[in-house]
Order: structure tokens, then sequence, then C-alpha cells
């Protein structure tokens, strides 16, 4: 049976360095490209398609910021009834993350929330498979316990919300295998590294990045987690689909490096949680999607 595999995020940086790098480990998996627009999807698909003709590609638009919208996709997703591998590599990083139309802190729905419910409103399709399902989230390094707290989940009040919503990730990762590792789901969160993608040219301008260049390769020789191109930071996520989900570690992240001479490879460091704060925090997530279910009743089956 050919393996379904869903990226979100896909249509640049790591998640599209991702869908290459999946096609040319394994040209029979049907890849489903999740773009919160659907040209961008369409024009994703058609560059992954000239690399690799024969494969099979699809599309699926979802705003993960949007929780109608990500209740569209998964109705969508549930009619074409297979899925065996989610992996998130979409992500927003703000200075100024606001309300956005849910009422909910953007950076917090966009990098976890939206994702959390796509993946409950799966789970049909992720549980109870002959074969193992898993889920691969792009985490970070600078996942920051001192940023998150369970009082402000969605960090409303402080400056550091993306290294709150990726804490959040890692905590979520941790629960989702408590619960669902029985049923055959397993999940796992990895961290790219260093790359130079639409989101690091939010920090510093393209030209800047070209300056430095040099001197951060030289840095990759002490520092080996600049792996500086997409392809490089999707090294994790591809090593963990080649891997057998029951034998990983739930309690560790897997970062994708780079050596000073070019070499990847990919490095498993413990996870900072602690699993009762995880616990309490993914009751909050439930509580939160209980209310959101109960506003888009309409968008269920
Ligand atoms: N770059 C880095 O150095 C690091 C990145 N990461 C993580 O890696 C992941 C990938 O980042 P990277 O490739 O660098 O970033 P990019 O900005 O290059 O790519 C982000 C992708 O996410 C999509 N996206 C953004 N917002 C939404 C949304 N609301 N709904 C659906 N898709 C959305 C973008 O789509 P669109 O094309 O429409 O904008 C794009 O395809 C992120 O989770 C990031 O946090 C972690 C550590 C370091
Ligand atoms: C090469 C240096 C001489 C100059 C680069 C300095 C900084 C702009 C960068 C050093 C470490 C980087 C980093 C990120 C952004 C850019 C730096 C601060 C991230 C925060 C990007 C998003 C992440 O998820 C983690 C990254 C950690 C490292």
């Amino acid at each position: 049976m050919e393996r379904v595999v869903l990226v979100t995020g896909a249509s640049g940086g790591v998640g599209l360095a991702l869908c290459r790098r999946l096609l040319g480990e394994d040209g029979r998996i049907h890849l489903c490209l999740a773009c919160r627009n659907a040209q961008k999807a369409e024009a994703t698909r058609d560059l992954v398609l000239q690399e690799y003709p024969a494969a099979q590609v699809s599309t699926v638009e979802v705003d993960l910021g949007n929780l109608a919208s990500v209740l569209r996709a998964a109705q969508e997703l549930r009619c074409r009834r297979l899925l065996h591998m989610l992996t998130t590599a979409e992500g927003v990083m703000t200075q100024t993350d606001r309300l956005n139309g849910d009422g909910l802190q953007e950076v917090f729905t966009t990098n976890l929330f939206g994702h959390f419910i796509l993946i409950r409103q799966l789970e049909s399709l992720l549980c109870g498979n002959e074969k193992p399902s898993r889920l691969i989230w792009t985490s970070s390094s600078n996942a920051r316990e001192s940023a998150f707290s369970l009082s402000d989940y969605q960090h409303a009040k402080g400056q550091e919300s993306y290294s709150s919503s990726k804490y959040a990730t890692d905590l979520t990762s941790v629960v989702l295998n408590r619960k669902f590792n029985k049923q055959g789901l397993y999940s796992s969160v990895v961290c790219p590294g260093l790359v130079m993608s639409n989101m690091t040219f939010k920090i510093l301008p393209v030209f800047l990045w070209v300056l430095l260049m040099p001197i951060m390769f030289l840095i990759r020789f002490f520092a080996k987690t600049y792996t500086l191109t997409p392809y490089n930071g999707a090294e994790a996520h591809v090593w963990l689909f080649k891997q057998k989900p029951e034998y990983l570690d739930p309690l560790v992240k897997y970062h994708s490096c780079t050596s000073g001479l070019g070499k990847n490879f990919v490095e498993p460091r413990k996870l900072d949680v602690d699993e009762e704060t995880a616990e309490k925090f993914y009751q909050k997530l439930l509580e939160l999607e209980g209310q959101t279910l109960e506003k888009y009743g309409d968008l269920l089956d």
C-alpha cells in the first residue's frame, strides 16, 4: 500500500526541501502538499513534478492560522481516506504577535494549535492502521521553558511568542505519544538548525546574509547546527522517515546538523520538558479544542 505523507508549509524553505528529499528517498509515496494558498500549492506541485515526473503529488489548501480553514482541510482529507505521516514545516516568527480572526494569538495558532486541531480531526486516519503512523513536528532550538507559562500558554503577554509556541510544541508531542502510541500513532520533534529561508530573511535582509555567508561557513566548523540550506535543515525529518517510530525516544528532539565539511547528520538531544506541565497543557488544549468545535459545529461531519 502506498504511504501518504502530508507536509504543511510545503511551499518553501524546509517544507519544500523535505518534499523533494522524501520523493528522492521513496518514489512510491503519495505526497500531499498543504499550503495556505491554492496557487502556491499548484506551483509547488509543478516544481516537484518537474523533478519527479512519476510522483503522486496532491495538494490541500489550509491556512493553519485560521481554524475554519483547518477544519475544512481536515474534512477534505478525511474524504481521501488515507494518511500515514504528517509533518509540520510551516511557522511564523514575529516581534508583533496579534490576535487572529478566531480571537487567538496568531503565532500560537499557526505554529501549534492549528496543527493540533488538524491532527485530532484526522485521528481516524492516523490511528489503528496496520502499520504505525507518525507525526513529525518542526520545533526549534529556540523552544525555551522560560518563555512558556501555563497561565498564558498563548503568550499574549510576553515578547517571546515564537519560543513559547515551540516549547508548547515539544510539550504536545510528549503527551501525544503517551495518549496515542497504543493506537499506533507516534510523534517526534525536530530542529532544522539555522536555515536560510523566508523566515531568516525577515530577521536580516538577504544581502546581509549573503555577506555573512563566508563567516557562517567558518562558524559551522564549531556550530554544527548552522545547517544553512533548507536541504540540510530537512536532514532530521528524512532520517526519522526512515526509522521505525516505535523505537524512537519520545523525550528526545532530533537536530539536523552539518559538519564544517558539509556532511549532514542527526543529533538526538534530551527534551527539556516537565511531563506534569505537559499533561496540564494538553488539558488546556483539549478545552480550547472543545470551544473551537462548538463554534464551528457546521464544519464537522
Ligand atoms: N529557518 C530557520 O533557521 C529555522 C526554522 N525553524 C522552523 O522550521 C519550520 C520551517 O521554517 P522555514 O522553512 O525556515 O520557514 P519559511 O518561512 O521558509 O517557510 C514557512 C512555510 O510555512 C508556510 N506558512 C506560514 N504561515 C502559514 C499558515 N498560516 N498556514 C499555512 N502555511 C503557512 C509558508 O507558506 P507561504 O509560502 O504561503 O508563506 C511557508 O511554506 C518552521 O516551523 C520554523 O519555525 C526552526 C529553527 C530554525
Ligand atoms: C553569522 C553571525 C555572525 C550573525 C548572525 C546573527 C543572528 C542574526 C543569528 C545567530 C543565531 C541565529 C538563530 C536564529 C535567527 C538568526 C540568529 C539569531 C533563530 C532564532 C531562527 C529561528 C529559530 O527557530 C532558531 C534560530 C536560532 C539561531
